[in-house]
């Protein structure tokens, strides 16, 4: 068979499919008509997760996870945007690796809004100004990015859903490596480079600032002064920027964990994780008895974190991440026995425990 033969069967297919996704979207039409009748959420994460894993099995690696994955994130994002203006709330500005995990999430077919801090993003969609919002939550190299465990504590709003993000960081300038002197990025980008930047800029400034785009933003306008930045491929694009080294990471596989927050939590899909939060009373025991109810309960306790609870001094609060759904029997008995050893128990919700 001749070229011109394999692409007119392509344009057949892609006939075919364009008829299939309009077929799809006069569905998804109605969809959003029974939602709003009866007022439900229009995203719906756990019914997204569980359509991606049955297409998954059923593709049998012919098209892998990832380029399924990547492909109904965009049909389903073309969906929302038929069912209702969405509007996602990200810690901006555009560029940033919080953006990149939210267009991952939602796609490019919905509205987003830039917030300057945490604090904004959790508050737009507490007020409603927004739907959702994306924060980063922890980092596999760094750690818990505390400013988003703080917040929840007095936020009405629930997790509904989680998106891994693999971040690799590069160097990025308008000018020759040689003349590069200081290096502009955001303090946990520092923190994921370290040998990195002991090895190949022992001597350079490092100067923090709130975000890879600002970085990106001050390399270009201080190159003369020996200015370059760290940070992801979409800030070196916006600021006209090379990459002179992809891939700075100290560990290959550094990951971030971002959380989407809305007014609900996520139904059960199946295979899913729960965050809580919880403080303990002043008394000898009383952290111990507390994880005791996961273990009485058969329950995989996947994270811990305290931070101070800013209400007493060295009182704390805990974060803790299970396995399985607050809907679970084991999950709400294990929560229900939590309740007679602290003083705050808080279910900040349950969500699809994607590798994704
Ligand atoms: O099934 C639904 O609830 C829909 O709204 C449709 C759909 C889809 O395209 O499959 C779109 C958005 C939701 O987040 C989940 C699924």
């Amino acid at each position: 068979m001749n070229l011109d033969d394999i692409r007119k069967q392509i344009d057949a297919i892609d006939t075919d499919l364009l008829d299939l996704l309009n077929r799809r979207a006069d569905l998804v039409h109605e969809v959003g008509v029974v939602k709003k009748r009866d007022g439900l959420q229009i995203y719906a994460p756990e019914r997204e997760e569980l359509v991606l894993r049955r297409l998954i099995e059923k593709s049998q690696g012919r098209l892998p996870e990832k380029s399924i994955r990547a492909i109904y994130r965009e049909i389903m994002s073309a969906a929302l945007a038929l069912e209702d203006d969405l509007k996602i709330a990200y810690l901006g500005p555009e560029g940033t690796w919080t953006h990149q995990a939210a267009i991952k999430k939602f796609g490019h077919s919905v509205n987003y809004s830039p917030q300057p801090n945490f604090a904004d993003v959790f508050d737009q969609v507490a007020r409603r100004r927004a739907d959702y919002g994306v924060v980063p939550i922890e980092n596999s190299t760094e750690g818990a990015v505390s400013h988003t465990l703080d917040l929840f504590v007095d936020s009405p709003l629930h997790i509904c859903a989680q998106i891994l993000m693999r971040i690799e960081n590069g160097l990025m300038a308008s000018i020759p490596r040689e003349e590069i002197k200081t290096l502009y990025s955001h303090p946990q980008v520092f923190g994921q480079c370290r040998s990195w930047i002991l090895k190949n800029f022992p001597d350079a400034d490092l100067v923090e600032v709130s975000s890879t785009t600002k970085a990106a933003q001050l390399a270009r306008d201080n190159a003369a002064q020996g200015a370059a930045a760290m940070g992801g491929p979409l800030a070196a694009e916006m600021y006209g920027l090379t990459m002179l080294e992809e891939a700075i990471q100290d560990r290959a596989t550094n990951t971030t964990r971002f959380l989407v927050i809305g007014e609900k939590t996520c139904p059960p899909t199946g295979n899913d994780r729960t965050s809580i939060l919880f403080a303990i009373q002043d008394k000898p025991g009383s952290l111990v008895s507390a994880l005791q109810a996961f273990d009485q309960f058969h329950i995989n306790m996947s994270k811990i974190e305290s931070r101070p609870s800013k209400r007493k001094d060295w009182e704390y609060i805990f974060y803790v991440d299970l396995a399985g759904h607050c809907e679970d029997k084991e999950v709400a008995a294990a929560i229900g026995e939590l309740h007679t050893h602290c003083s705050l128990v808080k279910l900040l919700g349950s969500y699809p425990d994607t590798g994704e």
